[in-house]
């Protein structure tokens, strides 16, 4: 998509090229359109991205590389350009906030989210694919989520969806307004409103047209348009979910209705969740 990109841009001295460290972080949800909102982003002749997930500020092996290692992992971009980077892992991660904050307390903070009872089911389908794949077998998703006839409240997957619970960590150190909400349903039925949401936060100038996205059936998702080349996401994205019996759905959702409103009081909106 770079290459694709580069092609069409208009040409630049090199000279001014350089690894920058990010103006802009998607802190997560897991599971919740992250990949999408890069790549989206990224078709902004102003936005640069780094491709891969850093995992810098959550995996402490990474962060005790130091910060030169970090921004060699950024992408090559120009002066006035922003650098975006993308780990789902940082919204979880008890010491991500004040790591973030101690390398730039200035810089913007996107977090796209999901409904979070879909957003466990998918995050059990991800593991569940990567131990399928590595010959190993996993527990039914509703022995890992129920402990009886109750919620099991010490399910990783569980907590990854307590949402209220991780913005603390964040808004005990960034301002609110530094932190730009994407609601991941939307993004789903309709991009570009939220893209141009984005493009707004960042303040950057308005070049995400609606030309560049359009609908792709066989994929059941919009794919991205530019200079008449496309991309769809990776098959990893937007696959069928595990089975999970209505029953224990309910249960969940039941579950989440409070983490859920004191989620909306700390964003200060609310999102038609089950
Ligand atoms: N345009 C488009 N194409 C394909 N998929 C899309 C798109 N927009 C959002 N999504 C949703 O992104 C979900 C995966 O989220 P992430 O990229 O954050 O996953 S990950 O945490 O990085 O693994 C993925 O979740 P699942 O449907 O559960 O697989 C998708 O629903």
């Amino acid at each position: 998509w770079r290459e694709l990109r580069s092609v069409t841009s208009s040409p630049r001295p090199l000279s001014n090229l350089t690894q920058r460290l990010p103006g802009a972080i998607i802190i997560g949800v897991r599971k919740g359109g992250t990949r999408a909102l890069l790549e989206m982003l990224n078709l902004h002749p102003e936005v640069e991205v780094a491709r891969a997930e850093v995992h810098y500020f959550n995996l402490d092996e990474n962060y005790r590389r130091g910060i030169d290692w970090y921004r060699a992992q950024m992408p090559l971009s120009r002066p006035g350009q922003v650098t975006v980077e993308k780990t789902p892992g940082y919204f979880t991660a008890p010491l991500a906030p004040s790591r973030i904050w101690e390398m730039n307390p200035a810089v913007r903070l996107l977090l796209i989210v999901r409904d979070p009872a879909e957003r466990l089911v998918s995050d059990y389908t991800q593991v569940l694919y990567n131990r399928l794949a590595q010959g190993k077998s996993y527990q039914p998703l509703e022995e890992l989520l129920l402990s009886g006839d109750r919620i099991n409240p010490n399910y990783k997957a569980l907590q990854r969806s307590l949402y209220h619970q991780h913005l603390a960590r964040w808004l005990a150190l960034f301002p609110r307004d530094q932190i730009h909400v994407v609601d991941g349903e939307a993004l789903i039925r309709d991009p570009f409103p939220e893209l141009k949401k984005a493009e707004r936060f960042l303040e950057l100038p308005p070049r995400i047209e609606p030309s560049n996205f359009y609908f792709n059936a066989t994929k059941g998702f919009y794919c991205l348009l530019s200079a008449g080349h496309d991309k769809c996401l990776d098959e990893s994205k937007g696959r069928p979910h595990a089975p999970l019996s209505s029953g224990a759905f309910r249960k969940l959702c039941r579950y989440l209705r409070e983490p859920n409103r004191l989620f909306f009081s700390m964003v200060g909106r609310t999102f038609d969740w089950c």
